[in-house]
């Protein structure tokens, strides 16, 4: 028998992952953006708040300058990150309309949230758009962030930013879209024997032991940084659950309480 898990879901913080966006191929994923916006209007409409961290900003960008490969120098790459957003928040914006759904984008860095005026501010932003029934579509700020430097705005994760974002607005659930059906004991595309966790509920040193990096090309954080995520939620008593993006209409059965990917909480 299924058992059936008890999530509390008003206010819900969905990531996804570049993985879930764009194909291996580097061609966009229309229909996985198109389904996200179809599952979020819905949520929106039986009158759950919803916030959507999404990647892809590279991703999109490569395939729209027509590039094959991932650039290494940093700029290089937050060019084709300004380019690529413009595009992302295009498509959002074209597939939410179909469902009558508006959306606001918000970029930010993550240290936004140390200096008290910013921190005010943002979540007076995310008040108010939530309260006008608009969908915030937050990413990094590609632009300002940087990998390079060991500092808090550190180039390229979206794993943390969200649960960065869902703690500080006080969202109950952060759903976790990846290429992957979970967590597993070991990072499954290099040990066979892995397992499927269904839940996790303490991450412990033990836990990062069986995480891996990135299996994809175009993302960037892998099972660490989603980790990471999951600690902070937990932190804040909060619940994360990590599950396969490919088909988004799984966030249903998550809000259902089937047990679907990997509760961590
Ligand atoms: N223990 C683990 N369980 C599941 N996946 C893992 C694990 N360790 C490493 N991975 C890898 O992490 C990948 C997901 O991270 P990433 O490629 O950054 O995705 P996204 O673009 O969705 O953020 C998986 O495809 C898998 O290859
Ligand atoms: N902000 C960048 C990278 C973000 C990132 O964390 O990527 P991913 O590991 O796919 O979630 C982008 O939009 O391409």
């Amino acid at each position: 028998m299924k058992v059936m898990r008890e999530l509390h879901a008003k206010r819900v913080v969905i990531k996804v992952g570049t993985s879930s966006l764009v194909y291996p191929d580097g061609a966009i994923n229309l229909r996985a953006i198109d389904q996200l916006a179809f599952v979020i209007s819905a949520m929106r409409h039986r009158g759950r708040e919803v916030v959507l961290v999404s990647s892809g900003a590279i991703g999109v960008g490569l395939n729209y300058l027509g590039l094959k490969k991932r650039p290494k120098a940093i700029p290089e790459q937050q060019a084709i990150a300004a380019v690529g957003q413009t595009e992302l928040v295009s498509i959002y914006k074209e597939r939410f309309a179909v469902y009558e759904q508006k959306i606001g984008q918000v970029l930010l860095t993550r240290d936004i949230f140390v200096y008290p005026e910013s921190h005010q501010n943002v979540l007076n932003t995310f008040e108010a758009l939530l309260a006008q029934n608009v969908i915030p579509i937050v990413n990094e700020n590609d632009t300002v962030a940087v990998d390079e430097l060991d500092h808090e705005t550190k180039f390229g994760d979206n794993d943390q930013l969200s649960a960065i974002v869902a703690t500080n607005i006080g969202a109950d659930l952060l759903i976790m879209l990846s290429d992957i059906d979970g967590f597993y004991t070991g990072n499954p595309n290099a040990d066979a024997n892995a397992e499927l966790l269904t839940r996790v509920e303490r991450v412990t040193d033990a836990t990062y032991e069986q995480a891996g990096g990135s299996g994809s090309r175009f993302g960037t954080g892998g099972m660490v940084t989603k980790l990471k995520a999951a600690e902070r939620m937990l932190a804040a008593h909060g619940q994360m659950i990590l599950a396969n993006g490919e088909d988004p209409a799984i966030i249903f059965k998550i809000l259902a309480g089937e047990p679907v990917g990997t509760l961590f909480g």
